[in-house]
């Protein structure tokens, strides 16, 4: 028998169940899922706002930022409001037991220290969230993967990043940053000084330097894979702004079309390096003291040690090397910049930064030992990673349900664990929070916190950012240097707007006046 469709009557009946799943599937998606959720939080005690069906607080959150974003605040202004308007909104209206709607996902903000220490803690329970599908072009790496592939990729990935193989990279730092010096002291006028927006030449400095640290003498070809990845960057935020329909990746679009063919290109040219890399390698020539070469050496020892199931494969090493440049290059330009920015504001802390260099430095090249000696200059860093974290929050989904402290999470549910509140919270801080004040790190991070994790700009836990000591190093490296030829402050023109783009950028550049000493 045959229904008024053409269909048999179990043919029909089966389309009509699996609409009928579907239907299921969606409604439970964007309405009873949520609800139970809801139900779930607010019966432990968290607030926050009814939710509503598929949006959340979506349409707040996106006014706020753009209200946020809109206007320019004074340099002595808490930035908390503008950076996370979403999170500083929401505690205030809620408390700290308090949860936000990102579309039909509650989102749980986790603000005590020992729940931050927890959570960071039990990986395999509160893992990363899914990125957008399209992240896929950018790099995946180490810093997305769970589970066994996490552990694989960290442990041969571990060794490039110590302290004995970072002293390496120290040429190529002074390098880049030699570049950019040069560059300013060719600007000067005869009267000594200019005004410079000193923000992209910060960039410029730090993928310089990834560059060269990443792929050593192939540096020309690094620098053009990672030129392309700036561009695959730009694509990238593009659509993120634009609106995302699933599968509208697979589309052939002209910002498609390009963004295929870019990670094409990366992966060949990179592909090429690591195998001229291997050649070289098996006709007995010295690795290279690059990322790539560490990596490509730590590699192999774990595969003598235990064989193939351990090690990674090309294309695993084609992800971690584009990688190197997404989350080393802009964290580390953005500490630069809020450093020179914040020592204008307070010059009696750059005369001091300055005398330490040129006292354990003179006018010589910095080099490894000094660095770790500068005592100021990391008092200094560490309170510009305290009032500007170049990464604002840290968020997490619950696998499964699970126990944190007294409370029980259901599954499906985000956490996230605003640094840049908590780093700005006055009853962790003191009244004097929002006052730069690098002595609070004389006797070290851990005094500061009273060994509480209350200060964690590159996170905590096992994911903790592999790449802390190259930063550190690379940005003392480069306010040694720039302190050694130069002196700065803030020009007329400076516009204070800290702004988050992934990380925490000065919206309107950076205008400093720059005096050649
Ligand atoms: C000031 C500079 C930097 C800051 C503030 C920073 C911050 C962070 C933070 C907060 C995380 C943890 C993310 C999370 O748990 O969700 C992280 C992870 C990571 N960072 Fe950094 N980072 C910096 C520089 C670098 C550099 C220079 C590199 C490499 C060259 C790097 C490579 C990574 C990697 C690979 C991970 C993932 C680690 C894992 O999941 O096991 N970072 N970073």
């Amino acid at each position: 028998m045959q229904t008024s469709y053409g269909l048999t009557v179990p043919l029909f009946f089966s389309c009509v169940l699996v609409l009928l799943a579907l239907a299921w599937r969606v409604l439970n998606w964007v309405w009873f899922h949520p609800k139970k959720l809801e139900k779930q939080l607010r019966e432990q005690g968290f607030r926050g706002n009814p939710y509503k069906i598929f949006y959340g607080d979506f349409k707040e959150i996106s006014t706020m930022f753009k209200e946020a974003n809109s206007k320019t605040i004074n340099l002595s202004d808490n930035i908390v409001p503008r950076i996370i308007p979403h999170i500083h909104g929401i505690l205030n209206k809620y408390g700290k037991k308090s949860f936000l709607w990102f579309g039909p996902k509650p989102l749980v903000l986790i603000m005590d220290s020992g729940l931050i220490k927890e959570v960071t803690q039990k990986i395999q329970v509160f893992q990363k969230p899914k990125s957008n599908p399209l992240a896929k072009f950018l790099a995946t790496g180490v810093v997305s993967y769970e589970g066994d592939k996490w552990a694989k990729q960290r442990k041969v990935l571990n060794p490039a990043f110590h302290m004995e193989k970072l002293k390496l990279m120290l040429p190529a730092f002074d390098q880049s940053a030699t570049d950019m010096l040069s560059k300013w002291e060719d600007m000067v006028s005869e009267k000594g000084s200019i005004e410079v927006d000193v923000w992209p030449n910060l960039q410029t400095l730090t993928s310089d330097a990834i560059s060269r640290t990443a792929f050593g003498s192939s540096y020309e070809e690094g620098k053009r894979i990672f030129e392309l990845q700036r561009e695959q960057a730009e694509h990238f935020l593009e659509a993120l702004r634009s609106v995302y329909f699933p599968g509208l990746r697979f589309l052939p679009t002209k910002r498609n079309r390009r963004m295929k063919r870019i990670a094409k290109e990366v992966d060949d040219s990179i592909r090429e390096i690591i195998n001229t890399r291997l050649k070289s390698t098996r006709a007995g020539e010295r690795n290279h003291d690059d990322l790539l070469g560490l990596l490509l050496e730590s590699n192999s020892q774990e595969i003598g040690k235990h064989g193939n199931k351990v090690g990674m494969t090309i294309q695993d090493v084609i992800e971690e090397c584009k990688l190197f440049y997404f989350a080393g290059q802009e964290t580390t330009s953005v500490l630069l910049v809020w450093t020179m920015i914040l020592l204008s504001r307070f010059p009696d802390w750059q005369s001091r930064a300055r005398e330490e260099v040129l006292q354990i430095f003179g006018s010589n090249k910095p080099d490894f030992d000094g660095l770790n000696h500068l005592k100021i200059v990391t008092m200094i860093l560490n309170e510009v990673l305290r009032l500007y974290p170049p990464l604002s929050t840290l968020t997490r989904k619950t696998i499964e349900e699970t126990k944190l402290g007294n409370l029980t999470l259901p599954a499906g549910v985000m956490v996230t664990m605003p640094i840049m509140t908590i780093h700005h919270d006055p009853k962790i801080w003191g009244e004097d929070v929002q006052e730069f004040k690098p002595e609070r790190f004389a006797e070290g991070v851990s005094n500061a916190t009273k060994g509480q994790v209350v200060f964690f700009p590159f996170g905590w836990g096992p994911r903790i950012c592999i790449g802390q000591n190259f930063a550190m190093l690379e940005a003392k490296l480069a306010m040694a240097m720039i302190l050694q030829r130069f002196s700065f402050e803030l020009s007329p023109s400076y516009t204070h707007a800290p702004r988050s783009s992934i990380t925490l950028q000065p919206q309107y550049g950076a205008h400093l006046i720059l005096h050649k000493l």
